[in-house]
This record gives structure tokens, C-alpha cells and sequence, in this order.
């Protein structure tokens, strides 16, 4: 899906929303621990309840690796089942030597036919620069992230005060467009978003963080918003485990309905 597909989901569904599909058997209602596929029973019905109101789906790769392969069968086939009208992220959190990282780019552009896919700079140029090469794809790369272990690194300064997400932003952002290239910043972090804008002003924004860990969507449109909208705001845990019952998917939608307004409401402020 291209940067103008994109912004043409937005504004079609008044909604910048991402499912994030973190699927754990240990969760799902009971009833589908009986059918032959879960994992993938309970992300289809999502997807079904859900597809008119975002326009990405995350699945996080490490709820399908722990399956062994049978997690990768129910991510491939929960990969082909969302509509080509949402874009696919595999939060992989990938990065490695250059001819590895080609190999990780394959695995998710090539056989499992993802939109984008997450990637850790921590490796730098070499590690990231592989996964562009594929026409048409995109890197989500980490710049500031909502967990605790962010101050352990991402905030450090040099001597000259700069923290260490900006030399990254900074950095990274020669390495790719705004065409090819999204950043990871998270919810919980609202002042450090506006930092984050106004180093990369045109790229889009995975903004997770919003829901189970407490970020407030009002602040990541307040702080993250460009002319573009610039934002996908990712939900795990709020939306797919509203209820762990038969009405699961009800429950999910309701939850997404909640988002998507309160996101319809930004949009309509913003004149977008
Ligand atoms: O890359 C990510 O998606 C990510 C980065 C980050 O800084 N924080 C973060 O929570 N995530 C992911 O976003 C999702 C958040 O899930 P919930 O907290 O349940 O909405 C999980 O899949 C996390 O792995």
C-alpha cells in the first residue's frame, strides 16, 4: 500500500486506527480452543468486526513464533485473510548483519506478503537499509517506544545534550522517504512526540500505547498530527480482549467504534 493509499484510508473511514492483532491462546474465549485453528478462528472473527473501522492490522509475530509452526500457518493465513484495503504490519521487530536482514525482509515481504514490518536501528545503515530495497514496502522503525526500558538508552545524551532518538531520527531518516519509511513512537510519551515531529515532519507515525498502557489519543493528534494526518494509532489488548466470551467480537468492535469516533471527531477538527 502506497503513503496516497494510505491517507485515502483515512480519510475514506475517518479513522487512523491499527488493530494489533497480539493473539494468546492463554485469552481467547474457550469455545475456539476447539476448532482446528484459534488463533487464526479468533483473528478472523476481528478482522470481520473490525475492517471498515482501521486501516491496519499489527499482528505481533512473537504470539505466532512461540506456537512453532503451526503459529506461522495461522499467521500466514490471518495475513491473507485481512483486506487488501488495510495495511498489514508485521511487528517483528526485526534488524541484523546486511545479508541476514535481506533474509528477514524476504521472510515477511516475500512469503508472507506484508505491507511493512518493524525494525530495531540498533544495528544501524546496513541492518535497516535491506528491508527497503522491496518496491512498494515499508520500514516501521523504532524511534521512541512506550515501554519503562526507553530511558535505559533511547534518552541518554553526548556531549553536546542531544538524546540518543534523535541522533536516530536524524540519522535514519536520510536512509529512506517518507514513501517508504514510518516510525514507532509511543502513546505513552506525549511531549516526546512533539520532539519527534519536528525532526521528521512528513513520515507517519506507528503510534502503540494507546488503551492497556494508558496513552491518550487526544495527546498523540495533539503532538504527532501532520498535514497528512501522519498518524496510525495502534490498539492491542483494549480492543481484542474487550471479552473473552462467544460475544468477543461484538465486544472488539465496540471497543474500535470507541477509538474510530474519537479519532472521526480529530479528523473533522482538523479540517481533514
Ligand atoms: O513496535 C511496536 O508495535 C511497539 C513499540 C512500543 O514502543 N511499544 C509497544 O507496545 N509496541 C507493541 O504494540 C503493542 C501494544 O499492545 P497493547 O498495549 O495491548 O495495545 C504490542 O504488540 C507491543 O509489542
Amino acid at each position: 500500500m502506497t503513503r496516497q493509499e494510505l491517507i485515502q484510508q483515512i480519510r475514506e473511514k475517518r479513522s487512523f486506527l491499527c488493530v494489533g492483532l497480539d493473539t494468546d491462546l492463554d485469552k481467547i474465549p474457550a469455545h475456539l480452543l476447539q476448532t482446528e485453528d484459534p488463533v487464526f478462528e479468533f483473528n478472523k472473527a476481528i478482522i470481520d468486526a473490525t475492517k471498515d473501522l482501521c486501516v491496519a492490522y499489527k499482528p505481533n509475530v512473537a504470539f505466532y513464533e512461540a506456537l512453532g509452526p503451526k503459529g506461522w500457518e495461522s499467521l500466514k493465513k490471518t495475513i491473507d485473510y485481512i483486506p487488501a484495503h488495510c495495511l498489514t504490519i508485521a511487528d517483528a521487530k526485526r534488524g541484523d548483519i546486511g545479508n541476514t536482514s535481506t533474509y528477514y525482509a524476504k521472510t515477511f515481504f516475500d512469503y508472507l506478503n506484508c505491507d511493512a514490518v518493524t525494525v530495531a536501528p540498533y544495528m544501524g545503515e546496513d541492518s535497516v537499509t535491506p528491508f527497503q530495497e522491496f518496491e512498494g514496502k515499508w520500514v516501521i522503525l523504532l524511534a521512541l517506544t512506550s515501554n519503562k526500558g526507553a530511558l535505559d538508552f533511547q534518552f541518554t545524551t553526548d556531549a553536546s545534550g542531544e538524546e540518543l532518538y534523535k541522533k536516530v531520527l536524524k540519522k535514519s531518516s536520510k536512509w529512506g522517504s517518507e514513501n517508504n519509511l514510518m516510525y514507532v513512537v509511543g502513546a505513552t510519551r506525549a511531549e516526546g512526540i512533539a520532539e519527534v515531529r519536528k525532526i521528521v515532519p512528513h513520515h507517519f507515525f506507528l503510534v502503540p500505547g494507546v488503551g492497556a498502557q494508558g496513552g491518550s489519543l487526544e495527546d498523540v493528534a495533539k503532538y504527532g498530527w501532520n498535514d497528512d494526518c501522519g498518524l496510525l494509532v495502534n490498539a492491542s489488548r483494549s480492543v481484542i480482549y474487550a471479552s473473552n466470551s462467544a460475544d468477543f467480537a461484538i465486544e472488539a468492535r465496540k471497543e474500535a467504534q470507541k477509538l474510530q469516533e474519537e479519532m472521526a471527531q480529530i479528523l473533522t477538527a482538523k479540517n481533514f
